[in-house]
């Protein structure tokens, strides 16, 4: 089995200003340059508006920097869409696609997903592509299925372990302060393992890293990062405060 190296990626969502520049993104990179074993990556997800500060604060530093989402389209009339082309050119390595508040708040379907994804790589982007059942499905017995829909209609083509990451999100648990147990969110990873294997082959499968999201805090990230298909997190809340942003990192073994 390849090893995959863990991957801590905040997502500040429609949060922070220009004092989180330095006194969180900063203090991050401050926080890794200064330490000598680290077993992970480590990637800041902040709004569009901040990208370029964040990219200019932590440049020379092992931190990365990601967008939130980026338009299918190069260019063109899109008033008040970026392009991936646009975020790499500010600094980003990474942008995150279909998180699920952008699936419901603008009707993001798999498809439209697909071609954000794809956008990203075109433009040399690493795509974070997000999936998650809500709970009416998990209730209904549908998280696998759902899962599965989602992952096979969102992966875009030529997906490879360095350009591609997926992000497990079960929607119940985002904000929720409820977060899935290890063994439901390890049974989830080890489909979408699966099934990646099914489209990419074993090899790239087993390379690819597959994040959990939701509610993960420095007290649960250990246990859930100690899947065996769980290769780090996807992190909302926690990822605005460095101290426990941090001590998630710390989870990793
Ligand atoms: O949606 C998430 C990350 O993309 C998770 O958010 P929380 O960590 O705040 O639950």
């Amino acid at each position: 089995m390849t090893a995959r190296r863990p991957l801590i990626a905040g997502n500040w969502k429609m949060n922070g200003g220009l004092a989180q520049v330095d006194g969180l993104a900063g203090a991050l990179a401050r926080r890794l340059a200064d330490t000598a074993e680290r077993p992970f990556d480590m990637l800041v997800c902040p709004p569009a508006t901040l990208v370029a500060a964040v990219a200019g604060e932590v440049l020379g530093s092992p931190l990365m920097v990601g967008g939130q989402d980026c338009h299918t389209a190069e260019s063109g009339a899109h008033t008040g869409d970026i392009a991936a082309a646009m975020l790499r050119e500010l600094g980003a390595s990474h942008v995150i696609v279909g998180h699920s508040e952008r699936r419901a708040d603008h009707g993001e379907d798999d498809a439209t997903v697909k071609a954000k994804a794809e956008a990203a790589l075109a433009a040399g982007l690493v795509a974070i592509v997000c999936i998650g059942e809500t709970l009416a499905q998990r209730d209904a017995g549908e998280t696998l299925a759902v899962n599965r829909r989602q992952l096979v209609g969102s992966l875009p083509a030529g997906a490879t372990p360095a350009n591609t990451v997926i992000a497990y999100e079960p929607v119940w648990a985002i904000g929720t302060g409820r977060t899935a147990s290890p063994e439901q969110a390890q049974e989830v990873h080890a489909m979408i393992r699966q099934v990646l294997g099914e489209s990419l082959g074993a090899e790239a499968a087993g390379a690819m890293r597959l994040l959990y999201g939701g509610s993960m805090k420095p007290g649960n990230a250990a246990e859930l990062m100690a899947q065996p298909d769980i290769d780090g997190g996807l992190i909302g809340g926690a990822s605005l405060k460095v101290d426990d942003f941090w001590a998630i990192a710390q989870a990793v073994q």
